[in-house]
């Protein structure tokens, strides 16, 4: 019994109120004019019903007079029809959209309010489906159907009582009907939803693989994996395929099975009423009424076994928003740029010890004091975890034991506006968004001028390439506009790093893609804007870093070495190593030169 029940899903369709309740109670004057409506058209169901008995009675009697006043209140029923019938329509419209636009937001701000380590662990193509298909199939609790779903018992009532006044014995038969349509309505809503669920996670994995196809062209094509990637798609879209038709041929058995009862159900009160009109109990007009009437009663109930399919592809669609929406998220609002954020004085790792994964520690029991306005580098072979501790320092993970502490504060006890307004990051992969590269520098803080725009972005060393675009500033980037080189998108990232304005600049092997000349200037203007920063710089190549105030060894989770340039130079240790390692590398390649 329990899992009959299960099948039924009600904890979905609850669930799904509960997430719509909150809009539908927004938009709740608009459900009452549509309510107000539905009540017109009740009234107009049982007129019209009226209107056919009346004038065939006329016709038959042979009372013109009768037949001719009938006329004007035929043509009100029509206009009245009409009106209700647009603005039915406007208003579902009108809800649903405004509806689904909220719930966009509230999905989108969602996702922008779980952490780092918890959407890493969702697939893009998921959370696009979110967007592209689940918010739309909210639409079957939200719109028509939610009025359908008061309307059509409505009508069935006074459609039964107005039939009871013609003939009780005819009116009792279509009670037979009743639980057919319920029983088959529950059967075909299971079975619409199991397969409708399949098909959204179908659409999923087509759409997390049509990402990762479009990101990944260069590799397709180096590769000649073109056909590989149009069989695996294709193969996914023969499978969607396979669950559409599916879907198709259940929705189809589902409406003949409703449309042969609708029949059968016509043909028999058709049969019994002409019988009743043979032997005189009714005229042919109520007959004629009856049947409309029994129209109206049968429509209305195989309808109600068609929103119960809707409610639970809805339902469906919040299990799998549920996936983003009942994350728990550590604040309720999105961080905002602090003007110039907290300057500390400083930083420290205490104890810090962290993994990604419960099996593999990464960063072990790692103690580390950043002195404040020095530049500090963070050196140390590929896997190293040195990316993590920039991860750590943001407060995007949170170490499983140890603390990291700004000014003696936790810095989990900072709001994320006061510790994100503290960082700026020029990351491993640059990423720009597509608009015009002023655009992009401006969205480094609010207020920012022309003359702190172009100084930051001669401080980049970029400021003379932009000059020679078509638009300059202006020029648009990103797919439809100026393709940039890796190193011209780093520069501009650097710029806007560097308006940012941050107390704490974090450089990701920010300048690897610059050429050693563009190096040299970018390193000389950041050098001069460091004086006042406290910088980490993470490098792979140690000459870049000679310079630093302290050098940040790391190998394995753990620090193994500290000290400037010319201490570490001295000592038997990894950092000697990787700078012998290097020139050898760099005499290999300059010998090959010459060659
Ligand atoms: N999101 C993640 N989930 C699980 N493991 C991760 C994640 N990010 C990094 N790792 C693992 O953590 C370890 C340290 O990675 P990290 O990126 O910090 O190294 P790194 O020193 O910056 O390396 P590189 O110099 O190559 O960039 C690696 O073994 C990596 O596989």
């Amino acid at each position: 019994m329990t899992s009959i029940l299960n099948e039924f899903n009600f904890t979905g369709i609850r669930n799904t109120f509960k997430l719509v309740s909150p809009y539908i109670f927004k938009n709740v004057k608009f459900y009452v004019l549509l309510i107000i409506l539905l009540f017109v058209d009740i009234l107009l169901t049982i007129g019209f019903a009226w209107f056919f008995g009346a004038i065939t009675d006329a016709a038959v009697q042979g009372q013109f007079e009768k037949l001719k006043s009938l006329i004007p209140i035929i043509l009100t029923l029509i206009v009245i029809s009409l009106f209700s019938t647009f603005f039915k329509t406007f208003l579902e419209s009108y809800i649903t959209s405004n509806i689904r636009r909220k719930l966009k937001d509230h999905v989108l701000k969602q996702i922008l309010l779980i952490s780092p380590e918890k959407i890493s662990k969702q697939r893009s193509g998921d959370l696009l489906t979110h967007f592209t298909n689940d918010i739309s199939s909210i639409d079957g609790v939200i719109g028509s159907n939610l009025i359908y779903l008061i309307q059509l018992p409505l009508v069935s009532i006074a459609v039964f009582i107005y039939m009871l006044q013609i003939n009780w014995q005819l009116s009792v038969i279509s009670l037979f009907i009743i639980p057919f349509a319920i029983i088959i309505g529950g059967i075909f809503g299971i079975l619409i939803r199991n397969n409708s669920r399949n098909i959204y996670n179908k659409i999923g994995d087509i759409n997390s693989n049509l990402t990762e196809t479009f990101q990944g062209l260069s590799v397709i094509r180096s590769f000649t994996l073109e056909n590989f990637s149009i069989k695996k798609i294709s193969n996914l879209n023969n499978q969607l395929f396979k669950l559409e038709v599916k879907n198709a041929k259940l929705r189809g058995n589902f409406y003949v099975i409703g449309e042969a009862i609708s029949s059968i159900t016509y043909i028999a009160s058709l049969c019994l009423g002409a019988f009743f009109v043979s032997k005189g109990q009714i005229s042919v007009g109520s007959l004629l009424t009856f049947v409309t009437l029994m129209q109206h009663l049968i429509n209305p109930l195989t309808g109600l076994a068609g929103i119960w399919g809707s409610f639970q592809t809805s339902a469906s669609a919040v299990e799998r928003l549920s996936n983003v929406l009942e994350v728990k998220t550590e604040n309720s609002e999105l961080p905002i740029y602090k003007n110039k954020g907290r300057f500390p004085e400083k930083i420290k790792f205490r104890n810090v010890t962290f993994s990604y994964k419960p099996q593999t520690t990464i960063i072990k029991n790692l103690n580390l004091e950043i002195p404040t306005g020095k530049v500090v580098a963070i050196v140390g072979p590929s896997g190293a975890g040195k990316t993590t501790l920039f991860q750590l320092i943001q407060g995007y993970y949170k170490p499983q034991l140890g603390q990291i502490l700004m000014d003696d504060v936790p810095i989990n006890n900072l709001s994320p506006s006061e510790l994100r307004s503290t960082y700026a990051l020029v990351a491993q992969e640059t990423f720009l968004f597509s608009g015009s590269i002023k655009d992009n520098l401006l969205l480094a803080r609010p207020n920012i001028t022309q003359n702190e725009m172009i100084n930051a972005t001669m401080h980049a060393n970029i400021h003379e390439f932009i000059m020679t675009l078509p638009e300059q500033y202006e020029t648009e980037i990103g797919e439809r506009g100026v393709r940039l080189s890796v190193g011209q998108k780093q520069r501009i990232a650097i710029a806007r790093a560097i308006l940012k304005d941050a107390p704490i600049l974090l450089l990701d092997e920010a300048t690897s893609a610059l050429d050693s000349e563009s190096e040299f200037h970018v390193k000389l203007a950041l050098d001069h804007l460091m004086k006042n920063l406290t910088t980490l710089v993470i490098a792979h190549r140690l000459s870049t870093i000679q310079h630093a105030d302290l050098i940040v060894v790391m190998d394995n989770g753990e620090i193994v070495q500290t000290g400037t340039h010319e201490k570490l130079i001295k000592e038997e240790g990894m950092y000697k190593r990787l700078t012998q390692i290097q020139n050898m590398v760099k005499n290999s390649e300059l010998d090959s030169l010459a060659l």
